[in-house]
């Protein structure tokens, strides 16, 4: 049938209608207003570790450009901040705009950014598969990283150089050892709220931690993921992959806590 998608007939305002959680309580992203989250003391930092990092590949979806983990064993986790376990890496992938600076899919008080990296974590400790955790309402916990349109970003270019062979819906390629600790921005200092997938199936299952620092990348390089694109080889219509993002949904009384004052 009809694939959700970022189109006009299959975009975010059609989603509810195979995924009616769409308008659940916990729906994200959401708009983040910093004068009405609320400090909490007692949130201790996150805790990354990203050492022995094992990326194995980079795949283009047909909704975005993911870099997947061997998620086998905890080599790759976050630990504290919100989280009462470790989360285990299992692949990140970014939306961005078309040009500008819309594109984030989390907003600061209206500001929107021209990219929103996510590094997608799940609750091993927990759950045995990460099917599992991803329908759990502790299932998953999601970074969330601004990209922001300034000099050019050295970590960002083996992401970037490699986007030409995964151009097309479908393609996979050998993308190994690739360390995403260089996409972090210096201060780990976070919001966090209780959220859902911002794709279908749109699950109410993840700890949203949104990095308040934006990381810095150049046009060129954000050119270069506007050059992927949301169909396969095979059909005609050739559209470019951009505006991959789901617009801000409703807070619905949830909390947002920030680790910093
Ligand atoms: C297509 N995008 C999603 C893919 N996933 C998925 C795949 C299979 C099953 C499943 O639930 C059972 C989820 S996922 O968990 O990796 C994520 S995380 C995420 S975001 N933008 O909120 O960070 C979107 C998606
Ligand atoms: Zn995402």
């Amino acid at each position: 049938g009809r694939h959700w998608g970022y189109g006009e007939e299959n975009g975010p305002d059609a989603w509810h209608k195979n995924y009616p959680i769409a308008h659940g309580n916990r729906q994200s992203p959401i708009d983040i207003v910093p004068e009405d989250t609320v400090y909490d003391a007692s949130l201790p930092p996150i805790f990354v570790s990203y050492d022995h990092c094992n990326s194995i590949n980079i795949c283009n979806n047909g909704h975005s450009v993911t870099v997947e983990f061997d998620d086998t064993d905890d080599k790759t986790v976050i630990r504290a901040g919100p989280l009462d376990n470790a989360y285990r890496l299992k692949q990140f992938h970014f939306h961005w705009g078309g040009k500008g600076s819309q594109g984030s899919e989390h907003t600061v008080r209206g500001k929107t950014y021209a990219s929103e990296l996510h590094l997608v974590h799940w609750n091993a400790d927990k759950y045995k598969t990460f099917g599992e955790a991803a329908a759990a309402p502790d299932g998953l916990a999601v970074l969330g990283v601004f990209l922001e349109i300034g000099d050019e970003h050295r970590g960002l270019h083996k992401i970037t150089d490699a986007l030409y062979m995964v151009k097309f819906k479908g393609r996979v390629a050998d993308f190994k050892g690739f360390n995403p600790k260089c996409l972090l921005p210096n201060s780990l200092h976070f919001w966090t709220y209780p959220g859902s997938l911002t794709t279908p199936p749109l699950h109410e299952s993840v700890t949203w931690i949104v990095l308040k620092e934006p990381i810095i990348v150049s046009e060129k390089q954000m050119g270069k993921f506007r050059m992927l694109l949301f169909s396969g080889e095979e059909e005609e219509s050739r559209k470019c992959m951009e505006n991959n993002f789901r617009p801000p949904q409703p807070l619905k009384g949830r909390k947002v806590l920030a680790s910093f004052d």
